[in-house]
Parts: C-alpha cells; structure tokens; sequence
C-alpha cells in the first residue's frame, strides 16, 4: 500500500505559492481536526500529554505559517493557549502532590494496621499482597508460582515492607519477630533483582552464623527458584577447601562467616562483583569471635553499588550505631515492639530450686504429658552430653546437638528431629537462631539462656508463621537475679509474669553463665 502511494505522488512537485490560500485552508483543517480527536479520547492522562504535544508543535510550527484565512482565530485560540499553560501545569502539579499526601496517608494507616514502623527518606509503599510483585516490580511468574506452591498466600509485615525497600535498591535494616518470614523478605528482592542466572562470578552473599542455618537458607532459595535456572551455593568445608572459584558458577553464595573468609584469603575467592549482601542474624554476627571476620566479607565486597541489608529479630542499639557507619541512606524497619518475642507463644517461668528439681521437674513434666517435638536448650556442650546421657535411656526418643559433634552428625540430628524420628532434642545456642522446625510444640529452657536476646531467639523455635507455641524456663536461685529481663520480654509479648518478679530490680545483664551443679546422676566413679 505504502509503495503504491508514494508511487502516485513521485514525480509530482507541489506548487505552494500558487496554491497558498487552499494550501492553507487544508492546515487549519488539519490542525482542528484534531481538536475533536482529543475531547473523544477516554483516557484522561494520555488527552494530557497528546494535548501538550499538540500545544509544543503549534508553538514550533506557527512562525514559520503563512498569514492564512483564520489566522486570527488560531491566534485567540493559541494564545488562549500559552496564558493556559501554567495554570494546568501548575494544577498538574498541585494534583500531584495532593495525591502524593494522600498516598502517604494511605500508607500510613496500612503500616499501622501491620504494626510496620520505619524510618528514613522517600521510604517505598508496602506490598498490599504478593500481585503487586508483579504489578509494581514485573516479578516473574516462576517466583510466584512457588510462593503459591509454597503456600505462601499473604506478605507478612516485614516481607510487605522490607522487599519494596529492596527492590527500590534503598539498603535496610529489619527486626521482626522470629518466625515471621525474614527469610523471604531478602531472598525475593535478590531473586528479582538478579533476573537470570550469570557465570559472571558470586553475585549475592548472605551470611548466616551456624552452619545449619546456612544450609536452610540455601534449601529455602532452591525451593523458591523451581523451575527457574539460577546458581545457589552453600559453602561447604569441601567447596571452601576444593572448589576452583574462578570457573564456578555462582549466583547467590550463603555461608558462615569462617569458611567464607577462609575462601577469601585462602583460596582467593572474588567478592567485588558482589551485588547484594545480607547478614541475617545480625547482631550475632557481629558479636566477638564472629565480627572480626564478618569484617573481611565486608571489605571483600567491594562493588561500590553493594546493597547491603540486616536482618534478626533482635537488634540491639549498639549494632544499630555499628551498622549506620557501613550503610548509605538505609531504611529502618521494625515489626512490632523491636527486641520482642513472638506472640503466638504461650510462656511461662517455673522455679525449680536447685539442679537437682530440674531434672525431676523434667521426668515428671514427661511423664504427666509429652506433646512432642519438644526442644530442650542447655548452656553448653558438656551439660548437652550429661542430659543426654541420663534421658537415653528413658523412654522417650531424644537426641542431641552440639558444636562437638561432626558435620553429618549434626545433620543427621536436625533431619532426625524434622521428620519426627525424634522427640526431644537437646541442645545447645547452636541451633537457637534461624532454624525453622516446623511445629515445634514446646520450648523448654532446661538452663537460664544467657541474655534476653537468646531467650528471644530459643523460643522462638516454636510458634513460628502465625502457629502457637509454648515455652517454659526453668529457674533456679543462681538465676534470680536476672530473671526480671526475662520476665519483660515476657509481659511485653502478653503473657503474664508474677508481681514479684516485676518488682525485682533490672539488672545490667552481659552474659549470665553461671558455674552450674552436674546433673549427671550416675555416681563420678561409674561414669
Ligand atoms: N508469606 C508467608 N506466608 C506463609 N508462610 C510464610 C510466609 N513467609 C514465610 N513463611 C514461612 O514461615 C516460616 C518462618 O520463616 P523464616 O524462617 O523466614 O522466619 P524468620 O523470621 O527468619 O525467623 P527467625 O528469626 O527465627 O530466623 C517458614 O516456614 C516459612 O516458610
């Protein structure tokens, strides 16, 4: 058709100046041809821009017309026009900021309805639902496909905050209750960010600080990348020690700080195409023995544009000042009361007097009711084995866990305990943090954790994604004075607590580890 046309007007040399008065009836024809055109238009947003290019070729167009029949119309008409123009942008304007207000407002009143607290600049609306992944950020059907498989139907508050912080590429960092889907809220915005899988060396880090918790963050991105092909590496002793990293394909690397550094300085491993790093468990990670080489990750991330975000359910004010020297214009966001427990669990103290009560209170608790999986938490390693050793025997199916133990004898203990093959399971800090057993019916604290922030994150292995939990401390007198810390976390998440416990005095508590009694049975000589 085109080729037709052209093939009738080729050749043909249009006389303007003989022609000018009708030449020029056809341009003011044309030019208010247009003006119905517009009126009819339906969409008011593209009659606004259409109308203004119109406005901007008039403009360009009419020096170079000819004085025409009309002209004076189009002249009113035009400079009806320009005196127009500022008035509608400047209401344009107004428009825009009023609707700008109204959306913080709305905003607002949504946080506060999801107990969402944030602070920063030009912080991004939250999700109102998981559609808007796709609507607001062009999420990709695979991940949405898996979070349907998953179960996943709504956001939780930190996943419907923190994620829009990500993606709008603003560094963040979050506390939220345990169990309330952190995992997600960090892992979606990278997936999403990092579109197709690369062999352009690791393109995201996150840090975990136990070797367990690693390898459950790894298990949960893969579930969430079904059916797409992306690069997750868990940095195993055999990778940190074997693994040639020039030529491996990685796209998202998790890892405990150790082996990570180890890789680095030991094996070389390029940290500067790194694009997004995340230290979950946060303030764990930056307590002594870990902070020194959670620094070299730091340091060895050395891409300028890093987004760098932190994640617990505990952030103490300390790590908050530590974390605002090595962030650019982050977003703080808190779920609920910061440094609180979850609500879904049910807890209670109870005296036990001496060590010597805590294990008949314990044989006695088993034998009223066992509602297992029930998780035991000790003060330290030795203490794990003794427990151990005086409830094998018993007949209950318990297990244990500790820092002694091999890597597969570890494994093998959190797998046994997911699946049921076990009921109790004793254990030391080791697990308190990150791991997501699912179902967990009760927390029991055979010892006095040694910081408020531990007792958080022990029982917060329980009542996790919204289920209840329960979680019983036991205590004796060596523990007294600090169990009033406790008691706050306690009364904070709405359980009740003795007065005289609230009337005790708050204590400045570091670390309360007190030399405690054996409680090995077995008399000295037979052990
Ligand atoms: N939107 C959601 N809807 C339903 N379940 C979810 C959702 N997001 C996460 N979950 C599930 O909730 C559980 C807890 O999530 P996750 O382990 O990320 O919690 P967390 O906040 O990191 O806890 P912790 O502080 O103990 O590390 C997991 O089993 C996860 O699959």
């Amino acid at each position: 058709m085109e080729k037709d046309t052209s093939f009738l007007f080729s050749g043909i040399t249009f006389d303007r100046k003989k022609f000018a008065r009708d030449f020029a009836r056809f341009q003011e024809k044309k030019e208010s041809d247009n003006q119905p055109k517009l009126i009819e238009n339906e969409n008011p947003e593209i009659e606004q821009v259409t109308s203004a290019r119109v406005d901007k070729k008039r403009k360009r167009k009419a020096p170079l017309s000819d004085p025409v029949e009309g002209f004076t119309l189009f002249k009113s008409s035009k400079s009806k026009a320009v005196n127009e123009e500022p008035d509608q942008h400047e209401d344009e304007i107004l428009q825009g900021k009023k609707e700008y207000h109204r959306q913080l407002e709305r905003d607002a009143l949504f946080r506060k309805k999801h107990n969402i607290h944030v602070s920063g600049s030009n912080i991004p609306s939250p999700l109102q639902n998981f559609a808007e992944l796709q609507l607001r950020y062009s999420c990709r059907s695979y991940l949405l496909r898996n979070l349907a498989e998953l179960g996943f139907k709504e956001p939780t508050p930190i996943q419907r905050q923190a994620i829009p912080v990500l993606l709008s590429g603003r560094e963040c960092f979050a506390c939220a209750p345990t169990g309330s889907g952190k995992t997600f809220a960090f892992v979606c915005p990278i997936l999403m960010k990092l579109k197709n899988a690369s062999k352009d060396g690791v393109r995201a880090v996150i840090l975990c600080p136990t070797r367990e918790l690693a390898a459950q963050t790894a298990r949960e991105c893969k579930k969430l990348i079904k059916g797409k092909k992306f690069y997750i590496k868990l940095m195993t002793k055999q990778l940190a020690k074997g693994a040639d990293f020039s030529k491996l394909p990685c796209d998202i690397l998790i890892s405990t700080p150790f082996r990570l550094q180890y890789a680095i300085q030991k094996r070389k491993l390029d940290l500067s195409k790194v694009e997004f790093l995340v230290l979950d468990e946060s303030d764990k990670l930056f307590e002594l023995g870990l902070v020194e080489q959670v620094d070299a990750v730091v340091k060895a991330c050395s891409n300028p544009s890093i987004l760098r975000s932190l994640f617990s359910a505990t952030l103490p004010d300390t790590v908050e000042e530590l974390a605002r020297t090595i962030m650019h214009d982050a977003v703080r966001v808190i779920i609920g009361r910061k440094n609180s427990a979850s609500e879904s669990i049910k807890q209670k103290l109870i005296f036990v007097g001496s060590e010597e009560g805590k294990l008949l209170a314990l044989r006695q608790s088993f034998a009223e009711s066992l509602n297992p999986p029930v998780l035991l938490f000790v003060q330290n390693k030795e203490r794990a084995k003794e427990l151990y050793n005086e409830l094998k025997y018993d007949d209950i199916r318990a297990d244990v866990i500790h820092a002694d133990l091999s890597q597969i004898e570890r494994e093998n203990a959190v797998n046994n305990f997911r699946c049921g093959k076990t009921w109790v399971l004793i254990a030391t800090d080791v697990i308190s943090r990150g791991m997501d057993f699912k179902g967990i019916n009760c927390v029991i604290n055979y010892d006095f954790p040694d910081s408020a922030a531990a007792y958080i994150h022990r029982i917060g292995r329980s009542g996790r994604a919204g289920r209840s939990g329960e979680a019983i401390t036991l205590y004796t007198e060596a523990d007294v004075p600090f169990l009033r810390n406790v008691a706050n976390v306690i009364t904070a998440s709405g359980c009740e607590v003795p007065e005289w416990i609230m009337s005790l005095q708050k204590k400045k508590w570091k670390k309360h580890r007190p030399q405690r009694e054996s409680i090995s049975t077995k008399p000295e000589d037979e052990e």
